[in-house]
């Protein structure tokens, strides 16, 4: 069913608020926040040789670099790549390595056209979010990227994970107001939790 005016806004609104809460995060939290959310991003089991997609942390996102740090040194850690085709590819990064700001001004690596991952070809991502719901819901920035990215896990399971990343108080009460196209998460971690999607 295609969204009312009404949904539309009530997304725009959670997604005003949640913005406007992930910005206020002082610093200090910051630190803390990032190292919880490893901790629970860690206990995630990953086979030697693993791709795992990461973030750049912006707009007050909670930052991975707590995580990618402590990843075991044989998984390939990458970094999503806005494409002209609507999909997002993913790009082998490590820190130090050359990167240049896309249209959203978020960094990216530059890298060789070859170099580029298809979502397909990831075993775990950890995805960005604004606001998430206790059914693994999530509503993204508005983009589409990772729905469109993504669509294939409508017809098939895991893998790729799919697993959010956030600071708790970015659960919504209730539920979030959903579209046909939303791909849910297999899960969403936090700074303090694990939140599984329920079956
Ligand atoms: N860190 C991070 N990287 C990411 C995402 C993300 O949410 N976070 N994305 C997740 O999809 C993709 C990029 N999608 C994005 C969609 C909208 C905006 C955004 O800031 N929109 C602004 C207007 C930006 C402009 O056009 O200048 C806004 O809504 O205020 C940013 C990223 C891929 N990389
Ligand atoms: N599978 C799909 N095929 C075509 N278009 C899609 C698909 N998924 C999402 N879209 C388009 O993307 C637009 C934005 O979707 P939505 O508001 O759910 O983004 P989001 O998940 O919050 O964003 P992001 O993933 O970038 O953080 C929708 O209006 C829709 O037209």
């Amino acid at each position: 069913m295609r969204s009312g005016a009404g949904v539309t806004s009530a997304r725009g609104t959670i997604r005003r608020i949640m913005r406007e809460r992930r910005r206020a995060v002082p610093p200090a939290a910051r630190i803390g926040a990032a190292d919880g959310l490893a901790a629970e991003l860690l206990a995630h089991p990953l086979a030697p040789g693993a791709r795992v997609a990461g973030y750049w942390a912006a707009d007050g996102e909670i930052a991975l670099h707590a995580w990618q740090l402590r990843l075991p040194r044989e998984v390939v850690y990458c970094l999503p790549v806005v494409h002209e085709d609507g999909r997002l590819r993913f790009a082998p990064w490590r820190a130090g390595e050359a990167v240049e700001a896309n249209r959203y001004g978020i960094p990216e690596p530059v890298v060789a056209p070859e170099a580029l991952l298809d979502p397909s070809a990831l075993d775990l991502i950890v995805v960005p979010l604004v606001g998430f719901d206790a059914r693994c819901h999530r509503l993204g920035m508005g983009g589409g990227w990772y729905d469109r990215s993504f669509a294939f896990r409508h017809l098939q399971p895991a893998p790729p994970r799919l697993v959010g990343a956030a600071f708790a108080f970015q659960q919504v009460a209730g539920e979030l107001p959903s579209e046909d196209w939303d791909v849910q998460l297999d899960a969403v971690c936090t700074d303090q939790s694990t939140l599984t999607r329920p079956t």
